[in-house]
């Protein structure tokens, strides 16, 4: 599905040997890595894929002065892939995320086999983002047998039929089996917690809801809202990591909101095998532990005017309100706002042919 129309998107430090395994799935569609810390080592990447890989020196090239936006010695520099790609959706997926299993624990043992949902089917975790995607979502009113438009399921008795039309799908947030994308804190005191439960539904998150995005396995259309997926200045030389992906999912479901477009959680499962260093991550996140309690709130109540009826529009007028709301907080707000302006003019000059087309109702064509 969509082989020609979505590009796999891999923020690396190491050699793509996980690709085995989702050989099967991702074989037919073109990778973009982008490649972080030292340019000078070489990344593998097993035979046979299509790819395009970015090191700094690449990006650094291509941008100039503003490949100061993308990140660098963080996995937010991704969402530079999301720039250099011209197809109309994006897999964006961790190189320690495999086919998910499921332990079935009934009769406690693993199927190491490819990963089988409950009715025992093989799961395509790439086809379930594309199923999301291409479906509707529900934001004004929800669904008490969540996604009506799964196999075997429906709108509800009670449901309104004016809206059952639903919206145009955005964002489809996966999740992840064993190692759960917990914060260092609840990492410290639960070392040993695996997610086990897969929880067979698709939700739509409901219009004024916000939510913790996290990148792992993260799929999106592009040209609706690839503009609004600016994964922020997080790493090396910022007073703040591991919140790239929430400032985008933050920033995203704002503008998603606005502009009447759909975003779905729940499957696909991918299976997270890696526990990253929960002390090195308190360092990154402390920061943002701390200020979440005043940003979320400004999120919370933002709001974008009604001439703001493109992403990029909706992107800059977040961009001013961050500056004028959240400056006071630190002057990293101020460098972010700035580095926000930089990744739309940077999009823009990359990507003309997405220059923002405004209709009626405030959505892109
Ligand atoms: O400096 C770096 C470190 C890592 N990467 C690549 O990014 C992903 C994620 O790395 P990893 O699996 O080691 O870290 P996690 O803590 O599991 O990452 C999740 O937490 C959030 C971090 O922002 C994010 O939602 C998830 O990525 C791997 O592909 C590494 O190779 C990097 O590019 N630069
Ligand atoms: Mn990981």
């Amino acid at each position: 599905m969509l082989k020609d129309e979505l590009d796999i998107v891999i923020p690396t430090i190491r050699n793509l040997d996980f690709l085995e395994m989702w050989r099967p799935f991702f074989e037919p569609y073109h990778l973009i890595i982008v490649q972080d810390g030292d340019p000078a080592k070489t990344i593998k990447v097993p035979e046979g894929f299509d790819y395009e890989l970015y090191n700094r020196n690449d990006i650094n090239e291509i941008l100039g002065p503003k490949a100061s936006c993308i990140s660098f010695k963080d996995s937010a520099c991704r969402c530079f892939g999301y720039m250099v790609s011209k197809k109309k959706y994006i897999f964006t997926i961790d190189d320690d995320c495999f086919v998910s299993f499921l332990l079935s624990l009934s009769i406690g043992w693993v199927d190491r086999s490819v990963a089988k949902d409950p009715s025992g089917k093989d799961i395509n975790a790439l086809e379930q983002h594309i199923k999301n995607l291409l479906s509707p979502s529900t934001p004004f009113f929800f669904n008490t047998l969540y996604d009506p438009f799964a196999e075997g399921a429906d709108f509800v008795r009670g449901y309104p039929f004016s809206l059952r039309e639903g919206v145009p799908t955005a964002v489809s947030h996966g999740l992840w089996l064993n190692i759960p994308d917990y914060d260092a804190p609840t990492q410290l005191v639960k070392p040993l917690e695996r997610n086990t439960r897969y929880v067979n539904a698709v939700f739509t998150i409901p219009k004024g809801t916000l939510f913790p995005m996290c990148g792992m396995n993260l799929a999106f259309d592009r040209e609706l809202v690839g503009p609004a997926m600016y994964f922020g200045l997080m790493g090396d030389g910022q007073p703040i990591g591991r919140y790239d992906d929430m400032w985008a999912g933050w920033c995203t479901k704002v503008i998603c909101d606005h502009l009447r477009l759909g975003v779905k959680t729940g499957l696909p499962y991918i299976w997270h095998s890696k526990a990253s260093n929960p002390f090195v991550n308190l360092k990154k996140e402390y920061n943002g532990i701390f200020w979440q309690e005043e940003v979320i709130p400004f999120f919370q109540q933002a709001v974008l005017p009604r001439d703001c009826t493109t992403v990029q529009k909706c992107y800059i007028e977040l961009s001013k309100q961050v500056r004028e709301k959240l400056g006071k907080i630190d002057p990293y707000f101020n460098k972010l706002a700035d580095a926000m302006l930089t990744w739309i003019e940077a999009w823009d000059e990359l990507n003309p042919s997405l220059a923002p087309t405004a209709v009626p109702n405030g959505r892109q064509k």
